[in-house]
């Protein structure tokens, strides 16, 4: 189901934190809202999911205004970063949550419960700890548990806000690809909040930049970090660690560099290269003889 948000403004008291956004997401899409801190996006993830009112705007999902339709009635999914699970119940039981809290006419019977925690945690691959308590989980498990649980509801829309955030660097690499793989196979419009621009640029295929409560540019990922429409994405882009190919090859070209012909690409390291190259398994990279300046 597409998302779409018209001439979202919304203020705090006198402090503007979103100004005239209009964004459209189209079904089956990733999308990431990236911009340092402040800049607006959980509030306008708020705002799409119900759970904060805009002063002026709309907010349409499959191109149905529900502007004026309480969170519970929109059908939207959430993962936060520090969303917590029921404490006192078992995996299982937090996933079955939802289904059970049903109105008793749409209820599923208890087998059908039973057979849908199975196949959603199976989904997020955790079917084995069905039996434990949240304490007992890793973080990256807490939340791939909270993606279940979102997802039992069966949201027409999913909605995560730094959902890796509180994780260390190498579980949240894992979990975003994971993220992505997952989508690739749901295909549940989602949308993410990340203030983390490598994790946007790998797994979006739209990546919207905010500012002070503004768009700067949407588009994908490539488009962004390729053609920057302002300064400001530019500079927000100058990543200091590396990315995936194209964005490493990208900024090379961008830092004056050209680089050579690609059977003349090979996974090395050179001294003149302003940054960290990426491992092998991660991109090819340019051989240091092939280097030229171009300034
Ligand atoms: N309930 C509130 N009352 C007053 N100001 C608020 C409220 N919620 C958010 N703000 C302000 O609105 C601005 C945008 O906040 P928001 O949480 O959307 O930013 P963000 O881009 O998600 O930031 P972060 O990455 O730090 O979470 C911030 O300056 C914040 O202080």
């Amino acid at each position: 189901m597409s998302i779409e948000v018209r001439n979202i403004y919304k203020t705090f008291g006198s402090f503007v934190a979103l100004d005239n956004i209009s964004l459209e997401f189209p079904t089956g899409g990733l999308a990431a809202l990236l911009g340092p801190s402040g800049c607006g996006k959980t509030t306008l993830l708020r705002i799409i999911a119900g759970l904060e009112v805009a002063d002026r705007g709309a907010v349409l999902l499959g191109g149905e205004d529900v502007s004026d339709i309480h969170v519970r009635e929109r059908r939207v999914g959430f993962v936060f970063q520090h969303y917590a699970l029921f404490r006192h119940m078992t995996v299982f039981e937090n996933v079955a949550f939802a289904l059970r809290v049903k109105p008793r006419r749409l209820r599923p019977s208890d087998a059908a419960i039973q057979a849908r925690v199975r196949e959603l945690l199976e989904l997020v691959q955790l079917e084995w700890l069905a039996d434990r308590f949240p304490s007992q989980l890793s973080g990256g498990q807490r939340q791939r548990v909270a993606l279940a649980r979102a997802l039992a509801a069966e949201p027409r829309v999913l909605l995560l806000d730094e959902p890796f955030g509180a994780l260390d660097a190498k579980v949240r690499k894992e979990l975003r690809r994971w993220l992505r793989r997952l989508h690739d196979e749901l295909r549940v419009t989602s949308i993410f909040v990340t203030h983390d621009q490598e994790e946007a640029l790998e797994i979006a295929d739209r990546v919207v930049v905010m500012n002070r409560g503004r768009v700067e540019q949407a588009g994908a990922p490539r488009e962004v970090v390729e053609s920057p429409a302002t300064p400001f994405v530019a500079d927000f882009l100058d990543l200091d660690d590396h990315g995936p190919a194209w964005l490493v090859q990208a900024k090379i070209r961008h830092r004056g560099y050209v680089l050579p012909p690609a059977d003349n690409l090979e996974a090395t390291r050179h001294e003149d290269c302003p940054f960290e190259l990426p491992t092998p398994s991660l991109a090819p990279v340019a051989r240091p003889a092939g280097i030229e300046r171009t300034a």
